[in-house]
């Protein structure tokens, strides 16, 4: 046995000793070894999809993880920071930059520390697995920039975006305060949820001490598309969702309804090429839709459940046409249902990237599924993009009947971190 293996006899052929490692240099370490030698999480092994090695740049203009093609599973985490001071927020943020860095890319979080005696540097679920398309991107809350009482926590009260305000009180809201704002959210998305679940986990490790999660939400199925290269999937209504959404290849659209540009909010210049995401986790009353008809089921969402296709004809997607009658002269299309009542044209030409997952998190004593819809979306303004159809939603929506929003959460997602910086660095600098 070699000194190092003595020293922690399951290290076998150690990271360290092939590379030389000594000390914490965790992050780089981590970069030295995997970009070195080709390895990483990702091992050969032959039962890995070819897919699941899919990775995307986590450094750049745009955070990743808002018009990549939707991953099927999601980990979402809010923080509560417990830092008090700005550099300590700074440490964390860089910290947080350095491992989501090296997971995006499918390997560890940090570098192994030189001692058996001490607790790993990464948790260790994923080893042995690919990056399986893994995204991490990062908002801040409102209660970040200013406490309950308006006091400026980190000295930047004076750069709030005027846009990141906290979500009003919508009509039928029936939120639980401990699944709903946040000083600071991440949201991982990946084709594995382990590797989702471990992203997470390892940033909540590294932020001890500096933030602890707030609430967490788990999804296990897009109800979004936001590229035209996937297929549409469905939501547990059974019904297409995402059919309608922006998509990656619009670049139009996404500077239009997605981005912030510049000159947008001169107190917050920071945020260009950043976006606002919106979460709320919707409960859907699925034994009730399970026991309605499919005639009122697609009446009340204004498509087709087959198909996607608007009910006043054609395919998936062919534009609604909200004019055309049908029989006794009504509309084919009814003024309550969902994609009227969310259509642009009924919101002042607005839009929306919707980024979605249904979730289930077991059941109530009565034994009905408490389940849902993770609704998330990124816009370039909240304020006329989201908060006025969610009120004409709330009033208006047939769909209302079946669902109760019990979480919500408004953040401010700023553009992508440059290689050798941090993100968020441009609020702090
Ligand atoms: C405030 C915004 C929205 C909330 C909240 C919301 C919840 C929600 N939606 C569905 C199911 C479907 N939504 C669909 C379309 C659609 N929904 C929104 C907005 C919100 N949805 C928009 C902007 C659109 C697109 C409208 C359009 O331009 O035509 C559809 C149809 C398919 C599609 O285009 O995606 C379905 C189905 C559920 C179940 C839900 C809450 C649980
Ligand atoms: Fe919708």
């Amino acid at each position: 046995m070699t000194d190092e293996q003595q020293e922690n006899p399951r290290a076998g052929v150690s990271r360290r000793r092939l590379l030389g490692i000594t000390g914490t240099g965790a992050a780089v370490g981590a970069a030295t070894f995997a970009g070195g030698l080709g390895l990483g999480r990702a091992t050969a092994d032959d039962s890995v999809p070819q897919g699941g090695s899919r990775t995307y740049p986590f450094y750049g203009g745009h955070q990743s993880g808002v018009v990549t093609p939707a991953q099927d599973r999601l980990h979402f985490a809010a923080f509560d920071v417990t830092a008090t001071t700005r550099e300590d927020l700074i440490t964390l943020l860089q910290a947080w930059t350095l491992a989501a860095a090296e997971m995006t890319q499918g390997r560890p979080a940090q570098a192994d520390e030189t001692s058996y005696d001490a607790p790993p540097a990464d948790t260790g679920e994923a080893d042995g697995l690919p990056a399986s398309g893994l995204t991490l991107t990062f908002g801040f809350g409102p209660s970040l920039f200013r406490d309950a009482q308006g006091k400026d926590r980190f000295g930047i009260a004076a750069r709030q975006p005027k846009e990141l305000a906290r979500l009003p009180h919508f009509p039928a809201d029936k939120l639980d305060p401990s699944r709903s704002d946040g000083d600071l959210c991440v949201q991982a998305c990946a084709d594995d949820p382990q590797v989702a679940v471990h992203a997470i986990r390892n940033l909540s490790r590294i932020a001890f001490g500096s933030a602890e999660i707030r609430w967490a939400q788990l999804g296990f199925g897009r109800t979004s598309s936001t590229s035209t290269s996937q297929a549409t999937p469905r939501n547990l209504f059974g019904f297409k969702d995402g059919t309608a959404n922006l998509k990656a290849e619009n670049a139009g659209d996404l500077d239009q309804h997605v981005w912030v540009a510049r000159g947008d909010d001169p107190r917050a210049e920071w945020m260009t090429g950043g976006s606002y995401l919106v979460a709320r986790r919707i409960n859907m009353h699925l034994e009730t839709w399970d026991r309605t008809s499919l005639r009122e089921q697609e009446a009340i969402v204004g498509r087709d459940r087959p198909q996607g296709a608007p009910l006043s004809g054609g395919t998936e997607f062919t534009e609604p046409d909200f004019a055309a009658k049908g029989r006794g002269n009504e509309p084919l299309i009814s003024a309550t249902s969902h994609v009227q009542l969310a259509h642009p044209t009924r919101n002042g030409g607005a839009k929306m990237l919707r980024r979605g997952y249904n979730f289930t998190d077991g059941n109530d004593a009565l034994g009905r599924l408490d389940a849902g819809l993770f609704f998330l979306a990124y816009v370039r303004r909240p304020s006329t993009q989201y908060i006025p159809m969610q009120n004409r939603l709330a009033q208006h929506d047939g769909m209302m009947e079946y669902l109760q929003h019990t979480g919500s959460a408004l953040f401010a997602v700023p553009p992508g971190a440059r290689a050798g910086g941090y993100v968020g660095e441009v609020l702090f600098t």
